[in-house]
């Protein structure tokens, strides 16, 4: 089976609410979906290293700590250096996520941070392209680096419009890489 897989750490459900409108999105354009969790304290199953392995492509989402990504995020990609050292993730194509309180808070040091483990995994790194008009729109999250989430003072995760027409569209491409690498 050729699936999209949509890997993700929240605490207060920001990043998994972005991770579900990429997956919807993904779906939509009809591609099959895992999407796994980092650590047993969600709903959704943890990643092993074979969902990881037998991907066809990834969405890997993280909170923003610190303007970094998350540990049990890091400490996953820690365990990797088999799938790394046989290169089974070379040309596979890959977006990050996040999500931050503050808007010039890290979110974007947050992304690239996250884009480094999967650039030495050899993927194909896709952003966000500014033909997606919520890019240019957005007042909170969204940059060409990754989709992003500004959840405020008050932690809320309620996605703006923008913010979920950008994870959309980060399903979208996704889905659309992934079929015409195949
Ligand atoms: C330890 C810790 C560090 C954080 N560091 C930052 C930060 O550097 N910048 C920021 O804007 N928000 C920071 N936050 C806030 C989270 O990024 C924010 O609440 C995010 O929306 C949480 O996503 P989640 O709901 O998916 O867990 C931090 C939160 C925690 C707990």
């Amino acid at each position: 089976m050729s699936y999209l897989l949509v890997l993700y750490h929240s605490r207060t459900d920001s990043v998994k609410n972005m991770a579900y409108e990429i997956s919807d999105a993904a779906q939509h354009a009809g591609i099959d979906v895992k999407i796994r969790c980092f650590s047993d304290d969600s709903d959704d199953l943890v990643v092993t290293i074979d969902d990881l392995k037998n991907c066809a492509g990834l969405a890997f989402g993280s909170p923003t700590r610190f303007g970094m990504m998350a540990s049990p995020a890091k400490q996953f990609w820690e365990t990797t250096s088999d799938l790394w050292l046989a290169g089974q993730l070379i040309d596979k194509p890959a977006a990050v996520f996040t999500s931050s309180s503050s808007q010039h808070g890290g979110n974007e040091s947050t992304l690239l941070s996250m884009a480094l483990p999967l650039l030495h995994h050899g993927m194909l790194l896709c952003g966000v392209p500014y033909d997606v008009p919520a890019l240019s729109a957005t007042q909170t999250g969204g940059t060409p680096y990754g989709a992003s989430h500004v959840s405020g003072l008050t932690n809320s995760s309620n996605l703006s419009q923008d913010e979920i027409a950008i994870c959309q569209s980060v399903g979208n491409r996704l889905a659309k890489l992934i079929k015409q690498l195949q």
